[in-house]
């Protein structure tokens, strides 16, 4: 059942320095929300937030309305959200297939103990996760690659694996990085396609963090525009891009002026 996720006048400051203020915003379940904004504007640092991996300094976050912040990212997982990074963090010799099982671990039943023990029920579980990684793999035209160290795949297919990797715990909050950093055209547009076939097979909230403005008008409903910590503006893609206070945070007051 994808969340719903909700921030109110959420704060984060690192000794004296402000990384973010006061920033609110709605993610309606099931819709694609785009987190945009200059480098620097505080976009991973508010992911950072909403994942669990900093802690706010003040506001709220919540998950289907249960309050989140202070949990660890394991707590977050098991409530369904799952994120991807700006570099993919991945087992470079270990298979493709491998390292998507790896997201499957918060399904599997008992706990590092029983996993490390082997016992009967956890191989089994084990074993049904690894058909359906592969399932999930060939699917998306991956399946050559399953049994390939990942070493030897491009960052575009990196991108990818970390990507279906994250879809694998089954969440109802994806919250993918900058996953179109460092792709190639072609590589964009079948990542523009993944993702709308995750969002039309799966039930699915999705928060997408993107310098790509054409992935951004293609797959999101909203855009909440950051610049310096604080949130600028929230409406369409189509709306942001013809807002001067967007384009004077992207491209200086000049720019504005003449698009006026
Ligand atoms: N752990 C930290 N300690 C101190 N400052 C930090 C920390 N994490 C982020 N910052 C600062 O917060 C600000 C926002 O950084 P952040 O990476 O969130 O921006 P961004 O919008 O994601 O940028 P980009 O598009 O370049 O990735 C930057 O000035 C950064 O230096």
């Amino acid at each position: 059942m994808a969340a719903g996720l909700s921030l109110h006048d959420v704060s984060l400051q690192f000794g004296g320095v402000k990384v973010l203020s006061g920033v609110s915003f709605d993610v309606e379940p099931g819709s694609i929300l785009g987190l945009v904004g200059p480098n620097g504007a505080g976009k991973t640092s508010l992911f950072n937030c909403i994942s669990g991996h900093y802690r706010p300094t003040g506001g709220s976050i919540t998950i289907d309305d249960t309050e989140v912040v202070g949990s660890a990212p394991s707590k977050l997982a098991r409530l369904g959200l799952s994120r991807t990074f700006q570099h993919p963090a991945l087992r470079l010799n270990a298979t493709v297939l491998d390292n998507v099982l790896l997201g499957g671990h918060t399904r599997l039943p008992g706990g590092p103990v029983s996993w490390a023990l082997g016992l009967p029920s956890t191989a089994r579980a084990e074993r049904d996760l690894r058909g359906e990684a592969l399932a999930m793999l060939e699917g998306a035209g991956l399946g050559w690659a399953a049994h390939l160290p990942a070493d030897e795949l491009s960052h575009g297919l990196h991108k990818g694996i970390e990507l279906w990797r994250a879809l694998l715990s089954r969440p109802s909050l994806l919250l993918l990085d900058e996953p179109a950093a460092g792709l190639s055209h072609g590589e964009v547009d079948q990542l523009i396609a993944s993702v709308r076939q995750i969002r039309d097979e799966h039930d699915i909230t999705v928060v997408i963090v993107e310098h790509h403005m054409g992935l951004i008008s293609a797959l999101t409903d909203r855009v909440v525009v950051l610049d310096h910590g604080s949130k600028l503006m929230e409406g369409t893609a189509a709306q942001a891009q013809a807002d001067p206070r967007v384009i004077e945070a992207y491209l200086g007051k000049d720019a504005a002026d003449d698009a006026a």
